[in-house]
Order: C-alpha cells, then structure tokens, then sequence
C-alpha cells in the first residue's frame, strides 16, 4: 500500500503540532515536507515539542513544491497564508485540507471555481471536531421550527478571525432553512456599538475571547415559553484529529472542492 504523502503548513502551531503527532500515528501517512515561514531547511525532529521526524521545513511553498512529491497540503496557518498556500497547492496539484478559518465568501468561491477548473479535490472545514459537525446539523434542523437564534462563539485569546469560521458556517446552514427574520425589538437600539453581536440575516452571533478557553459553541434557539441550547465544547486540540484524518483521506477521492466536513460524513 503506498503511503498519502502530506504537507503540513504551521507545524509549530497549535493545531499543527497536534496534525504531526496524529501523522506520526497513521500506518498510511508520510509526512515529506512542512511549510513555516520561519527556520528554512530545519527538520520536524530539530524541535524538542515537536514528533522525532525527519521532514524539513520550507519557507516558499514553490521551492517545496517543486522539491518534494507530495498528495495532499493540510493548511493551518492563518486567513492570509491559508488562502494563498490552497491557491497555489491547486496549481500544484497538491489537493489541499484546510482547517485555517477567516476566508471571506469571495475567497471561498475563488477557491471552488479553481479546484473545480483544475480538478484538484479541496476539503475546507471550518471544524474538524466530529461533535461539532453534528452540532452544526442539530442547529439546522432546530432552526426549521425554531427561526429566532443566536449564536454565541467561544474562543482562546490568540485567534485572528471573528466570527469563528464554525459560526459563520452554521449562520450559513441555518439560512438554508430559515426565513429571513431581523430578531429581537424591531426599535432596539444599540447604546453601544456591537452590544447586539454581528448581523447575519437578522440572526445575531457573539464572539467572546478569552485566556483558558479552547473552542466552544452554543447555539441558542428561543420560542414562547421555551428555550433550546445546542451547546458543543472543544477541551483540546486532539478533538480535531479525527477529522483531519477523515479529511485526507477523502480528499484523494475528490475532484471538487468540498466545504465543510458534513459533507463527506456518511
Ligand atoms: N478547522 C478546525 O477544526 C480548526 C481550525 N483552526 C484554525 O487553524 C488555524 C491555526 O490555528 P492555531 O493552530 O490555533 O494557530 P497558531 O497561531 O497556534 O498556529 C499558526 C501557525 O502558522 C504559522 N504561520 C504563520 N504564517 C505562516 C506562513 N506564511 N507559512 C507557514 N506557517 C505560518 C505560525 O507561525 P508564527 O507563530 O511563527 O507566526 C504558527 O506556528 C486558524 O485559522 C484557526 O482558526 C483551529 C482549530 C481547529
Ligand atoms: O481558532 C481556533 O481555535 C478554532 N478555529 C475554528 C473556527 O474558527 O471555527 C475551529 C474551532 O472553533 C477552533
């Protein structure tokens, strides 16, 4: 059985750290290169929190590229990094497996018509965390009966994008099912601005960021007499990896570009 050789970008990171280390694990995987844009020509193994591997680090995602055989990209860097490194991974034909958040929907679309034209296979997933998936779809079809919502994010201090990517993608399931409704007093006003959360089709969502949190979701639905919380946690980064494997595995098999985990769920 031949191996599915990875890349891994942001592997001093917090989630690609924990990528290397399930990697390390997998009898089908090879680590052959990461990508970090520091500590060009550095091995995995050089750094002591860090697996004992010997794929060396590559500051230009050409140079690897064209150094290295390699199937499949899993991105988890940043909004900017992330949408350049699965742009050029696609030209590549390098199928790359995103879990970086931030794209905007231009971003995305430009993503899914490239991946679409090259016909090179793309997973983005704003969540890897199967629970969180699940999560995603209780909250789509909570918000059949129950079309006044709001989502409330939860993060650790040092994430760049908010809304999180998972709230941005369960604002987008739920719309698929719900009326445009606007929420709350139809005279509110905001003393101060931002007291009413972001504005996704009159549905509200909340991003709290805060030191000792992980990733964590409620999603709040709100009837006569009765309330709803669909709630999923994240304590650790592990939580992650099921899906990251599910998604490299899939990925070899696509030849479009696929958003969200749901979607290769069986
Ligand atoms: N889909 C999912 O399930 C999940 C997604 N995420 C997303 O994954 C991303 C990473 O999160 P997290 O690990 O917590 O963040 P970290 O900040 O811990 O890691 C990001 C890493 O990327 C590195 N980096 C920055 N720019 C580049 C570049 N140009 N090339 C290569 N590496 C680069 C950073 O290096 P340095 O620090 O030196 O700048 C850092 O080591 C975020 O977008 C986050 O939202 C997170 C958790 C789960
Ligand atoms: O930055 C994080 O940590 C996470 N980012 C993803 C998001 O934006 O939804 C996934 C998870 O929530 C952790």
């Amino acid at each position: 059985m031949s191996k599915v050789r990875v890349v891994v970008a942001g592997p001093r990171g917090k989630m690609g750290s924990e990528a290397l280390r399930m990697i390390e694990k997998q009898e089908d995987l090879e680590l052959v290169a990461c990508l970090d844009h520091k500590y060009e020509g550095r091995k995995v193994s050089d750094f002591e929190e860090l697996p004992n591997l010997d794929a060396i680090f590559y500051s230009d995602i050409n140079n690897c590229f064209q150094s290295v055989k390699a199937d499949v990209l899993v991105d988890l860097t940043t909004p900017e990094f992330g949408y350049l490194h699965t742009k050029t991974a696609i030209h590549y034909g390098v199928r790359p497996v995103v879990g970086t958040t931030g794209f905007t929907e231009e971003q995305l679309q430009e993503l899914t018509d490239l991946s679409e034209e090259k016909g090179v296979g793309v997973i983005i997933a704003p969540n890897f965390a199967l629970g969180a998936v699940l999560m995603m779809q209780f909250a789509k079809w909570a918000a059949k009966y129950f079309p006044d919502v709001e989502i409330i994010e939860k993060h650790h201090d040092n994430k760049l994008d908010a809304p999180s990517g998972t709230a941005v993608k369960t604002a987008a399931l739920i719309k698929e099912v719900r009326e445009t409704k606007t929420q709350g007093h139809p005279e509110e006003k905001e003393t101060i601005s931002g007291a009413r959360g972001a504005d996704v089709d009159g549905m509200r969502i909340h991003s709290m960021r805060l030191p000792g949190l992980v990733a964590h979701q409620e999603v709040v639905f709100g009837s006569s007499g009765e309330n709803l919380t669909i709630k999923h946690d994240s304590f650790h980064r592990e939580s992650f990896m099921t899906g990251v494997k599910l998604a490299i595995d899939n990925v070899m098999k696509l030849d479009i570009l696929v958003y969200g985990l749901e979607n290769i769920l069986e």
